[in-house]
Parts: structure tokens; C-alpha cells; sequence
């Protein structure tokens, strides 16, 4: 791999911030590390450590005080409206520990909505075999399991083809069975879309499934390594 391709995704010195005076609150101090491409890197750390805020700001809902994030050379922060918007809508695909998928719209439809923010949408009938969804294809949100809703919401996040697949929590609702599924389906679009994958998670297990992993703790990064014993997630145990 190249110099270029480890630092497919850069961030440098990213600070931020919450509250004024008194109940100001550092959240991230001081954070520099770069994600490979097709990498799949998981952040972990303790609750409040700042994993979800650093997300955020990679996903681009949330902005830094200083530092900076640059995606193939490209920095966040000198992008317009416009181009933020734009690069959210074309190379990122949000998955979150809710499914927030819309009650009224069958499993297809759910996709699909994902899909009218891309030119280069993923065929859905072979995304929904892939999700192990295709049979339930015109089933309501209401009548799935929490594991085939979470299958949908990460339908609806790849099949714009997003280079980024960004994960919050995503097997935190689900029993272990369950998110064993999950987690197989992710390494699986890992392996067959090749995009980049961030997750944040509690549990420390995943990690073991992971490229690289990164550790938080009080705003700073205690831990950055490639992992060269990487397991499948079928083996996964906690
Ligand atoms: N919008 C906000 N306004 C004020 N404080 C915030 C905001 N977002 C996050 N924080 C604070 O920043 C700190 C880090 O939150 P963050 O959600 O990033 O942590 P986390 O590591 O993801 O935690 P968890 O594992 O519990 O989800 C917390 O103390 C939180 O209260």
C-alpha cells in the first residue's frame, strides 16, 4: 500500500469543544491519525471518551474547533455548503445504533431512499439478497426483527456505494446471535464494496475483526495499531 493510500482519510491535531466559561468541556484534545482505504478501523473507549463526537465530525454534522480532516487530499473544512453537502451525500453512509428507518415504507422503499442520493446507486435486488433481506423485500419496518431492521438501515447506507461507511454502535440494540449477523454482513460489504469502514463500539471483542484499531480515552488517542491477527467475525466471542 502507498504512502497515499494509508492516508486515505487524514486527521490532524482535531480539537473540539463543548459549552463556554465554567462548563466548558474538551472533548476531543489533540487527535492525529490516518485510515487506510477498504480499511475497516474500529474506534473504542470508555463512555464520554469522545467516539461518537469524532464520527460526527468525520461524517460532517459536526464541525471541529481545530485541526483538520481531509479525505483523499481534500480538507473538510475549506469545503462550501455545497461540496459538504455533496460529499456527505455521495461518500458517506451513516448506520446508528437506532435503525431510524421510516414506518410506512417496505424494506425495498427504505433502500431506495438511500439510493435517490446517488448517481451511482448499488442494484437493490442483488443489495437486498446480500442483506438477506430479498424475500422480505415488501415487509414493513413493524413487522422485522431488530437484526433485519439494522440489515435495512445499513442497506439504505451502502447502496448509494458510499467510499465511507460510518458505524455507531451498530449491534448495540442486539443480542449477541444477532449481532453476530451484523457484523458478518458489515466484514462481507467490507470485503465486496471495498469501502472504508469506521466503527465505534463498546465492545472490545470487535476489535479481534478489525484492520486497525484505535483507543480513546479523555479526548486523546491511547492506542493507534494495525491488527495483524485479524479473525473473522464469525469467531468473534464475548
Ligand atoms: N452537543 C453536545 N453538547 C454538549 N456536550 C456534548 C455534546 N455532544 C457530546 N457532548 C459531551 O462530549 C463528551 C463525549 O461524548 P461522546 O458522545 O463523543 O462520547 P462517546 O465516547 O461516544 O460516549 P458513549 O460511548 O457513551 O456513546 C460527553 O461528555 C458528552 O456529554
Amino acid at each position: 500500500m502507498s504512502k497515499e493510500e494509508r492516508k486515505f482519510l487524514e486527521i490532524a491535531d482535531l480539537r473540539k469543544g463543548f459549552g463556554s466559561g465554567d462548563t466548558r468541556q474538551e472533548v476531543l484534545r489533540g487527535m492525529s491519525f490516518s485510515v487506510a482505504k477498504g480499511e475497516f478501523c474500529v474506534f473504542l473507549g470508555p463512555s464520554g471518551s469522545g467516539k461518537s463526537t469524532l464520527l460526527n465530525i468525520i461524517g460532517g454534522i459536526d464541525s471541529a474547533d481545530s485541526g483538520y480532516i481531509s479525505i483523499n487530499g481534500d480538507k473538510l473544512e475549506d469545503m462550501d455548503e455545497k461540496r459538504l453537502t455533496q460529499y456527505r451525500r455521495k461518500h458517506l453512509g451513516y448506520v446508528f445504533q437506532m435503525y431510524n428507518l421510516i414506518g410506512n415504507l417496505n424494506v425495498k422503499e427504505n433502500i431506495e431512499v438511500g439510493a435517490y442520493l446517488s448517481d451511482a446507486s448499488l442494484d437493490i435486488d442483488e443489495l437486498l439478497r446480500t442483506l438477506g433481506l430479498y424475500e422480505h423485500r415488501h415487509k414493513l419496518p413493524n413487522q422485522l426483527s431488530g437484526g433485519q431492521q439494522q440489515r435495512v438501515s445499513i442497506g439504505r447506507a451502502i447502496v448509494k456505494n458510499p467510499d465511507i461507511l460510518l458505524c455507531d454502535e451498530p449491534t448495540g440494540a442486539l443480542d449477541y446471535n444477532t449481532s453476530k449477523e451484523i457484523l458478518k454482513l458489515i466484514e462481507d460489504i467490507n470485503r465486496k464494496y471495498q469501502n472504508t469502514i469506521i466503527m465505534v463500539t463498546h465492545n472490545e471483542a470487535i476489535k479481534n475483526m478489525a484492520d486497525h484499531i484505535i483507543k480513546l480515552r479523555d479526548g486523546k488517542i491511547r492506542y493507534n495499531e494495525i491488527n495483524k491477527k485479524k479473525i473473522p467475525a464469525e469467531d468473534l466471542e464475548w
